[in-house]
This record gives C-alpha cells, structure tokens and sequence, in this order.
C-alpha cells in the first residue's frame, strides 16, 4: 500500500479521501517546519501532500529515496526544487483552481481595505479614539486597476474590478487581445501600467523572470499615490524600494498579503500607517482548503494507485480513463527506446519520434516521455518518463516530433530515429490486439518481432548459412534459442536476426560470435517485459 506523508496543515478531507482509496496516510501538519525532521523521515513515503510551509529542497528530495510524487494543495511551487524533484523522476502537482476566487477575492478585499483604510479605522474605533476626522479614504469606481499577471487569480480579479466599475488594465505576455476583450479588460506593456493605475495588483508566479520585479525603477515609473496590492509572493516586490516609496508618499499605501521571508514576524513594513499586512491568507477560507485538499489527495491517490497524471507541473497529463487504453503505447515507446539506447554506444544528438495513425491522436507528451526514458536509461539507469526530458534536453539532444494519418498497413505505428556522430538508427513498433508491443521496423526491414525479456540483436550481410551459424555457436556453447526471427532488406543485403533467450546471453559466447567475420555485430538486448 503506498504510503502518503502530510507535512502541512490540510483539511481533513484530503486525509479521509486518501484512506478511502487505500493509500496509507501520516497527518503531521507541523512536520514541514522542522526540516530536520522531515529528513529524517522522508524516505519511507511515496507520496508528500504539502501547502507552502513545507519547503522541499534539493537536500530533502536526495533524501527521499521512495519519493513518486510531490502534491502542493495550492497553485504556487515556488517552495519545491522542481529541477532536483524532475532529475529524480518525482512528479509534482498543484491543485491549479481551487483556490483562484479566494485568492483573487482576497486581493480584492485588500484594495477595499487600502482605499479606505479600514483596519487602522478599526484598530483606533476599538481603541475608543472615534477619529472620524482621521481617515479620508479614495473612491474605487472610475480607477484605473492596473493587474500584472492575467492567468486564472488576475482575470478573476479583472473582471471583478470590471464589475466595480472600474477601468481595468493588464500586462501579461501570455494575454491574447481576444482573451482580453473577453475579460473586458484593456491589454498594456508593463510600463504604461505603471505609469496609468492607481491600484496595481500581482498575480504573476514568481520565477526568475518576475523576481524583483516591483523595483524602484518600477515605482518610479508609478503614479504618485498609487496603491499597491500583493497577494501572490513576497519576492516579486524588492521590499526595501517599496519601504522607500512607501516613505516618501510616492506610494500612498500597499496591502500586503505575502513576504520575501515567510513567516515574516518582524518586518520595517509592520511600523508604516499604509500598510496593511496579512500572513499569507489569500487562499485561506473554508471553500478554498476544502477544495485543494480534496483535488491534491485524489489526484495523488490517482497517480499512485492507478498511474494518471493531472495537473503535474514536470510531466504531462495522463486521465484515469486514458491510463489503461495509453498503458500498452508507452510501453511500446519505452522498448523503442530501449532498444535504440541499448544499441547506440555513442552520444545522441538527435532523436525524432514519428507517431503514424492512431498513435498521431494519443498522448504523445507521455508517449515521447517514454521513449525517451527507454532511450537514456542504458546510460543513466535512474530515470524514468519525469527525469528523461529534462536529461535529454540538459544534454543538448535535438528532439522533434512528426505527426502523420496512417500510411501503411497498421492502423498506426511509433517510428523512432535516433542519430548519433557516426550513424542513424531507426526502429518502429505497434500494438497488436492482444496489448503487446512489436517490432515491425529495424533499420528499414520490416519483420514482426515479439519483444522479449533476454534477446540477441544480430546484424550480417545476408549470405546463406548465418542461421546455422548463429545455431551452431549457441547450441555448442548450451544457450537455448527460444525464437527467432530474420529479416532482410534485399537479396544479398543487409540482414538481421533477433534471438530470443531464455537468459541474458553469456559474455564469452558473445565474443565468440563477434569474432566471427560473418557477423556484423552481435549486441544482447534486455526488455523489461515478463519472461516468456
Ligand atoms: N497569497 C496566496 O495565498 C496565493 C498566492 N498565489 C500566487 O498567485 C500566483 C498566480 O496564480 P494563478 O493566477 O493561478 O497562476 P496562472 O499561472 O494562472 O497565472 C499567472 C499569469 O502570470 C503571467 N506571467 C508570467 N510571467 C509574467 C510576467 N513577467 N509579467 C506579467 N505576467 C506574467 C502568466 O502568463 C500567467 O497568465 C501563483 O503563482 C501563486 O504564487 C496563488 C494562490 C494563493
Ligand atoms: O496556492 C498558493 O500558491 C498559495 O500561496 C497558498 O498558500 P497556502 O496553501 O495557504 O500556504
């Protein structure tokens, strides 16, 4: 039974859901802030349901050594290494709606809360002071709301501002104009949303790329009293240029839901009057955590107990109802690949998968996933369809994708070419009726070859008594020929030969057929496909 660890506060929900499709589950919801616990621990699980507390590092990932899969019931993954989780074959998945309206409602609240200064008003009525004279708040409706980042928490927050009669402006790089119009929204470069909005929302994830990117030359560019929301990561905003803006009145005020440094308990922001700072609540409300910690444990169990993939941010999507009908296509992709890495001694430099027919309308992500993962794993053993693309792509393969109706007699085929310094190699493969995959193409010679677990891969030029040869070396030396199957490009030209064994074929008889000048090359092949 797998065996799933908690490290964060969740609802109980996403425990009792885990139970009830037979994952073992541990709900230690203050393990994520004593990381030297979670060390110690993190080996035994398979599965690590977290929220933002838990920072999975590339420490914490080496040591979780049964580790398939990191579940965030959230939308940011800031807090996972999801290099050092990918290189390891760990997938990661985030719940990536569950707690958009919350969030964007959250930022919303925030603007309310800004233009009229609502909890200092609150704070010093509670005090008995009734300053009425004190607060002078601005007007929301005919702003100009500027949101940077339009994904799914933005264009809520759009299209609420839209609703409060406001003018609304975005930058998004990913925003199409139609998308746009549809939100009701203006599209705009980020500058001229800085020098235009009176409120500036974000709603970008933080990468490299938005890092910092709330910076005095930003704030510069800014109105003078713009009012500055952030409900989405401390580290967009570079805080010391924003204290200064904040201090010289060229910002009039910022809410701030989010810190660079998380829990922020002391911070220069918490002594300024226009500031209003809550500790990362934008996805806290009951519906939000219901349905995160509802998404994250089944979409683990799903991909723990029966193989599919959803919303995983290193891997592509695999439904529940795809899983079983796709399960015979990746592994036929994986034996492609297997064979072609299991033959090329070389560096690769090149890879392109062919999907023909029927195979064209499948899964073809998961499916080149899987080639790729047969392909490396002769050379780098730990890998599986997360780890292979991004290994392949660290070692500078070229790899392309061609998609084509059928045009031969199967109703599709996977064609994989492979191409090295030296050579070109190609294999093609399909599923028969009865789920197993075949080889139908080596080298350009077509046969109809069974994949077996122990086979010998055999190539000649075709002359005659090469069968009686290879017979002859096998049957002398006791290795037992189960099958075989020869194929053949012309009379007289190149010819191969697949042997299937009962065991991996012996090393010494191996040379033996090496040193023979009728032999062209002689290369035992492993499959990982039950004995036959
Ligand atoms: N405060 C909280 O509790 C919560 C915070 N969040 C944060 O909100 C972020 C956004 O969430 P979603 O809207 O669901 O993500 P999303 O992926 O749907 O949208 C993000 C948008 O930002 C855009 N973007 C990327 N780089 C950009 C750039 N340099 N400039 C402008 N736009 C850029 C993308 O094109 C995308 O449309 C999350 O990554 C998370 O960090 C999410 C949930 C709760
Ligand atoms: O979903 C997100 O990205 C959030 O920031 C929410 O964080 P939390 O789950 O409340 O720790």
């Amino acid at each position: 039974m797998p065996r799933v660890l908690v490290s964060d506060k969740l609802s109980p929900t996403a425990v009792q859901i885990f139970k009830d499709r037979g994952v073992e589950v541990d709900y230690l919801p203050d393990l994520g802030k004593d990381k030297d616990k979670l060390l110690e621990v993190i080996g035994q699980y398979d599965g690590l349901a977290i929220r933002s507390a838990t920072k999975v590092t590339e420490k914490l990932i080496n040591a979780a050594t049964n580790l398939k899969v990191i579940g965030r019931a959230g939308i940011g993954v800031d807090n996972v290494d999801i290099p050092a989780a990918s290189r390891k074959g760990i997938i990661v998945m985030n719940t990536p709606f569950g707690n958009s309206i919350t969030t964007a409602e959250h930022a919303i609240a925030m603007m309310f809360a800004l233009a009229r200064e609502l909890p200092e008003a609150s704070a010093s009525t509670k005090a008995g002071k009734w300053e009425k004279n004190r607060f002078m708040g601005v007007e929301i409706t005919g702003k100009t709301l500027g949101v940077v980042g339009c994904g799914n928490i933005g264009s809520i927050v759009a299209t609420r501002g839209v609703g409060l009669k406001m003018h609304v402006i975005a930058f998004d790089p990913f925003l199409s104009d139609s998308r746009a119009q549809e939100l009701g929204v203006e599209k705009v470069e980020l500058d001229e949303l800085l020098a235009r909005a009176d409120f500036i929302t974000l709603h970008t994830p933080m990468t490299d790329k938005t890092r910092g990117m709330i910076n005095a030359d930003a704030i510069a560019k800014m109105k003078k009293g713009v009012r500055i929301i952030n409900c989405a990561r401390g580290g967009l905003i570079v805080e010391q240029d924003l204290l200064e803006g904040l201090k010289s009145g060229k910002v009039a005020g910022a809410a701030l839901d989010v810190f660079e440094v998380e829990p922020a308990t002391e911070s220069p922001f918490f002594g300024l009057e226009n500031v209003i700072a809550t500790p990362h609540l934008g996805a806290s409300t009951s519906e939000a955590q219901e349905n995160v910690a509802l998404q994250v444990a089944e979409q683990m169990s799903d991909y723990l107990i029966k193989g599919a993939v959803s919303n995983a941010i290193n891997m592509p999507s695999i439904t529940a109802e795809e899983a079983p009908k796709l399960k015979p296509f990746v592994k036929l992709a994986e034996v492609l690949g297997a064979f072609v890495g299991q033959v090329t001694e070389e560096p690769i430099k090149e890879v392109e998968i062919l999907f023909d027919g029927v195979t064209a309308s499948m899964n073809t992500r998961a499916l080149i996933s899987a080639a790729l993962a047969g392909l490396i794993r002769p050379q780098v053993s730990d890998v599986n369809m997360v780890s292979a693309p991004i290994m392949v792509k660290e070692r500078g393969i070229v790899l392309s994708e061609v998609k084509r109706d059928k045009s031969g007699v199967f109703d599709g085929y996977i064609k994989l070419t492979v191409t090295t310094e030296k050579q070109t190699r190609s294999i093609a493969g399909t599923v028969f009726s009865d789920g197993k995959p075949r080889f139908i193409q080596i080298k350009g010679i077509n046969l109809d070859a069974e994949v077996g677990q122990h086979m010998l891969y055999t190539t000649n030029p075709d002359a005659p008594g090469i069968i009686g040869l290879l017979g002859t070396i096998c049957g002398q030396n006791g290795v037992n020929i189960a099958n075989f199957q020869l194929g053949r490009n012309k009379p007289g030209g190149d010819a191969i030969a697949l042997l299937y064994l009962d065991a991996p074929f012996p090393e010494k008889v191996l040379a033996e057929l090496r040193a023979n000048p009728k032999i062209a090359s002689a290369k035992p092949l492993k499959f990982d496909v039950a004995a036959a």
